[in-house]
This record gives structure tokens, C-alpha cells and sequence, in this order.
């Protein structure tokens, strides 16, 4: 079996992504015709026994064309009430086409403190997985019409590779409008179509260039490769095709050498490393030493104190800290045993001294337990 055809035999459940330009006509009007050979596509993965669930732009997009709008406005108000506009069009054509077919969609539109609250981030999961269970097939966009600067993921294909380390899934796929990651030519255009990538390092971040400038679209290949870089982290695979003609997920389906598959080569994170790596905002960060980089990243060790250099930060037992090594690049993140000021008096010493160091009151001897870790840095 190709790599292709085991990576789409072996996912269970996928998330696909549709950029906005796929979802608007010439005029760049919302298109009720687009939408339907959408649906047909991904129909024909769910009779294949595949759990979808779909990430779509388009929002804005369709409110623009709605309210006359030709210029994408400058202004977020003028966004949001795009946004608003256009999202509730979409999702009117999203349900006339899964209906025609038998099952029903449902809408979910997301602030970034929906996923990194754990209360939010629990109920919106469990939400989720009950829309699956029940066969509805769930449509997720950011809330753009109440998203600020704050509360942004600020860009569907990050949003689509969170939501597929969040559900678990087992494949996210970006359909965009380029048939996947190419290489550059002289002028920076895109050139060669690249099948797979096995290792994603900085030769292939660097060939990642922005949007080609149409307006109805934000990210270009950066947010791409970003989105395949955190997904393979947790054992997942990122294929990006070009959806200008959706049937190109059939394609996909029979494995056929189409866009830019990154495969996943690593065992599927747990549910609480997935959490503790992609979701919480960190409260601070400790800087550890060379010995302990290679203890934690290599070995599969718990962070002790004696390979604490600093600390920064306000933070309690318990709270959730990022791990730098000695280049200040972010390695790790786990969650503390100590607070900050009981780490500042403990860093650099030998666990059989804390206890004392800290007039009796330490309960662990590590700084972090190994289970309660999560190692982000990639592998050189
Ligand atoms: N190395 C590259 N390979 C392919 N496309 C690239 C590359 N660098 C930049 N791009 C641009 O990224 C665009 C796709 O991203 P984008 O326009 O944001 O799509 P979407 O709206 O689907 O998210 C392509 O049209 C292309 O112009
Ligand atoms: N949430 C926005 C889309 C943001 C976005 O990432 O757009 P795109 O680059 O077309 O995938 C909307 O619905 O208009």
C-alpha cells in the first residue's frame, strides 16, 4: 500500500478544511453550486465510514458579496458584520445540501478562550464527539463577528489543525487553492509540486510564502506548514490539496499522488499531553540547562531542580509554565509542582536538598513529573 493509501485507510476521523476563495463564485459570490459538490465529496467519505467534520472559511467573504461590498473593509465592525452576514448564508446552503442527503449539519463558532479554557475546552470537545456519535457532520468557523485581537485564532488552517488535535482526529486536510507546498522559482513564484514530506525542517518552512494577494484569502502557506508541523507533534497527518474541484477528495480517498502529504511518523499523543501542549495559556517559563534539555527531550525524563537555571513568571503549584533551553527556544510544557518562588530557592540544587531548602514542604522531588510534560521541540 502507498503511503497515501494507508495514511486515508488508516484515519478514522478527518477534518477537512476549505479555504474561503473555494466557496465564492466568479463574482465572488456565495455559491450555493460550490457548496453542494462540497457536500457530495464529503458525503462520499462519510458512506466510506469516515468521521468528518469540516472547517469552513468563507464568512466574510460571502458577507462582503452580500452587503455590496467590494473592497475587504479595513475596519473589524465592518468585518464582523460581514462575517455575521455571511456565515449564516453559508451555513443556509451547508444545510440545504446535507439535508438533500440524509444527515444534518450544525455550526460552531469559535473564540480562541473556547479551546484554551479547560471547562470550555471539555464541554466543546464533548459537544463534538456527541455531534459524530449522532452522524450530524459539525461546520466550524472562527466568531468573527465577536473575535478581537485577544480572542483571535485569527486563521482557519491553525484553527482546523487545533481542532483536529482537540477531537483527536486522525487527519486534517487543508484544501486550498494550490495543488499543495511547491518550490520556488527565481522570482519567489510557486514552482515544483513537493509529494511528501517526511521531515519538516526549515528548507521547507523557508519555501512557505504569503497568500498570492486575493483578497478573500489570509495566510498563504505559512499558517499551512504551521498547521502540519503542530499536527504531526501529536501524531496526526496534514494533507494539502487543491480544492478548486472537490472531488478531489476522492481522489485522496483512492490514495492517488495529489498536493502535499505530511505523514504523521510519531505514536498519537495523550489526550492530557495534547491539552497541556496546544491549549492553556502558560503562566511562565523556566530556563533549564543543556543536561537537562537532553534529559527531558531525549531521555524521557522529569524536569528536577537541579537543571533549573531561571525563573519567570508569578505562578502557583500547579500552574502551567513553558520549558526554555539555553537558546530561550521553547522545548517543553508541563505543569509546576512548585509555585515560582519556591522554584527560585530550589533552582540549581539536588532534590535531597529541597526538602530542607524549603523548611519542609517539599512534597515532589521533581520541579515537573514527566507525566505531566509535553515536549514540543522537534527532532534534530
Ligand atoms: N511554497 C508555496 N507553495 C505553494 N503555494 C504557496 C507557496 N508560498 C505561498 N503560496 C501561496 O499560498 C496560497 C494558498 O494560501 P491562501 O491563499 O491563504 O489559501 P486559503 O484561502 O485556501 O487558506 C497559494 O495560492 C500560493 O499563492
Ligand atoms: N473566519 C474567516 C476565514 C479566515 C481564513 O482563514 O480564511 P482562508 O484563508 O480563506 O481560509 C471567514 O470565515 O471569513
Amino acid at each position: 500500500m502507498t503511503p497515501r493509501k494507508k495514511v486515508f485507510t488508516s484515519s478514522q476521523r478527518i477534518v477537512v478544511k476549505v479555504g474561503s476563495r473555494l466557496l465564492v463564485d466568479d463574482q465572488g459570490v456565495p455559491s450555493a453550486q460550490r457548496i453542494e459538490e462540497l457536500v457530495e465529496a464529503l458525503y462520499k467519505l462519510r458512506q466510506k465510514g469516515k468521521e468528518i467534520i469540516l472547517v469552513s472559511s468563507g464568512a466574510i467573504a460571502s458577507g462582503m458579496s452580500l452587503l455590496g461590498m467590494e473592497q475587504r473593509p479595513k475596519h473589524l465592525p465592518e468585518l464582523q458584520v460581514c462575517a455575521a452576514a455571511g456565515q449564516s448564508r453559508l451555513m443556509s446552503y451547508y444545510e440545504q445540501a446535507c439535508v438533500k442527503r440524509g444527515f444534518h449539519c450544525a455550526q460552531l463558532l469559535l473564540l480562541a478562550d473556547d479551546v484554551r479554557d479547560r471547562h470550555r475546552h471539555l464541554n466543546l470537545s464533548n459537544c463534538l464527539n456527541t455531534m459524530l456519535r449522532k452522524g450530524v457532520m459539525p461546520i466550524i468557523n472562527e466568531n468573527d463577528s465577536l473575535s478581537v485581537k485577544e480572542i483571535r485564532f485569527g486563521e482557519n488552517d491553525e484553527l482546523a489543525a487545533l481542532v483536529g488535535i482537540m477531537s483527536k482526529s486522525d487527519l486534517t486536510v487543508l484544501m486550498t487553492s494550490i495543488n499543495g507546498l511547491h518550490t520556488l522559482d527565481s522570482s519567489g513564484q510557486p514552482d515544483k509540486r513537493i509529494s511528501i514530506v517526511n521531515d519538516m525542517n526549515d528548507d521547507i518552512r523557508s519555501l512557505a510564502g504569503d497568500t498570492d494577494g486575493n483578497q478573500l484569502s489570509t495566510g498563504g502557506m505559512h499558517t499551512k506548514l504551521n498547521a502540519a508541523t503542530i499536527l504531526n507533534q501529536v501524531g496526526e497527518s496534514l494533507w494539502i490539496i487543491d480544492g478548486q474541484d472537490f472531488s478531489a477528495l476522492d481522489r485522496l480517498a483512492h490514495g492517488d499522488d495529489i498536493g502535499t502529504l505530511f505523514p504523521a511518523s510519531l505514536d498519537k499523543m495523550s489526550s492530557l499531553k495534547r491539552w497541556l501542549g496546544f491549549f492553556p495559556e502558560t503562566q511562565g517559563s523556566l530556563g533549564v540547562d543543556l543536561g537537562a534539555e537532553k534529559a527531558l527531550c531525549y531521555r524521557g525524563k522529569s524536569l528536577l531542580p537541579g537543571g533549573l537555571i531561571s525563573v519567570c513568571g508569578t505562578f502557583e503549584k500547579g500552574d502551567i509554565v513553558d520549558i526554555l533551553n539555553p537558546q530561550g527556544d521553547i522545548i517543553a510544557r508541563g505543569q509546576s509542582n512548585y509555585s515560582n518562588l519556591d522554584l527560585n530557592i530550589i533552582k540549581g540544587h539536588q532534590s535531597s536538598d529541597i526538602d530542607e531548602l524549603l523548611g519542609g514542604s517539599a512534597n515532589y522531588a521533581e520541579a515537573i513529573h514527566r507525566d505531566n510534560l509535553v515536549i514540543l521541540k522537534e527532532e534534530t
